[in-house]
């Protein structure tokens, strides 16, 4: 998989250069590019942001370094890829919300752009300019519904959730199964040595060595912790399959 980032941050950036998407990265699973968009400015403060059309507080990114950065990257499709073109994905508050799905999803694509909006966001024609140049594949994600003061720390978030699914990233692909949110309920409590720690002991079924018991157990422990902590999700899950959320009693 091939990553383009477009920030006025690039450093913000460097964590990507760490841990299990560092080693991706040195092994050749993942190609990261990251851009700084003052390269796409001409002027000598090199300029990306102006006062917003029809007032109001803080400055809004301006079109043309961006235009120049989506032309930037469908020159390296025509040029390295037979006229491929990444999916760019805007990260802002706005956007479709971001999960586990959505990492499936995007994992699966060959080419991903980040766009990393900063102050008030970017002037909304480089949306349509984009999309003309980038067949359409546009995509505005969020994190959540909240707010943070640019895309890089989303980018920081959506680039290690998707690239850890990439084969040979994370070591064991076992441990992706049974993960938080991979079918729909949270992951069940895990221990290690010692057996006893500051008087508090390890479930004995555990212990015990029978893995159909552990198994079981750990089946329940996940639909009650998904129960008490996101029940939501036992709805949705019951919505969609017409299941009793919690079939174990
Ligand atoms: N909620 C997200 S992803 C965001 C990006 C910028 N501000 O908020």
């Amino acid at each position: 998989m091939r990553i383009d980032v477009v920030s006025i941050f690039p450093e913000y950036l460097a964590p990507l250069d760490l841990s299990l998407i560092g080693r991706a990265r040195r092994e050749g699973l993942l190609d990261l590019h990251v851009h700084d968009l003052r390269s796409w400015t001409t002027d000598r403060h090199r300029t990306v942001d102006d006062t917003p059309y029809g007032g109001g507080a803080g400055m809004v990114m301006t079109p043309e370094p961006w235009a120049q950065a989506v032309d930037h990257l469908a020159s390296v499709g025509d040029r390295s890829y037979a006229g491929a073109r990444p999916l760019l994905v805007v990260p802002g508050p706005g956007g479709r919300r971001f999960d586990q799905a959505m990492a499936h999803e995007l994992a699966a694509e060959p080419w991903l752009a980040f766009a990393c909006g900063r102050y008030e966001g970017i002037d909304e024609r480089v949306y349509d300019y984009a999309a003309e140049a980038l067949d359409g594949r546009v995509r505005v994600v969020s994190l959540g519904d909240y707010v943070l003061n640019g895309g890089e720390v989303a980018v920081l978030a959506i680039t290690e959730a998707v690239a850890r699914l990439l084969p040979g990233v994370v070591g064991n692909a076992a441990s992706l199964v049974e993960e938080s949110h991979e079918d729909g309920l949270l992951e069940y409590p895990v221990y290690t040595k010692p057996a006893s720690w500051r008087g508090r002991g390890v479930p004995p079924v555990l212990l015990s060595g029978d893995h159909g018991a552990i198994a079981t157990w750990r089946h329940r422990q996940r639909l009650e912790r998904t129960a008490a902590r996101r029940p939501d999700l036992l709805e949705a899950s019951a919505a969609v399959n017409g299941d009793d959320p919690l079939p174990i009693r």
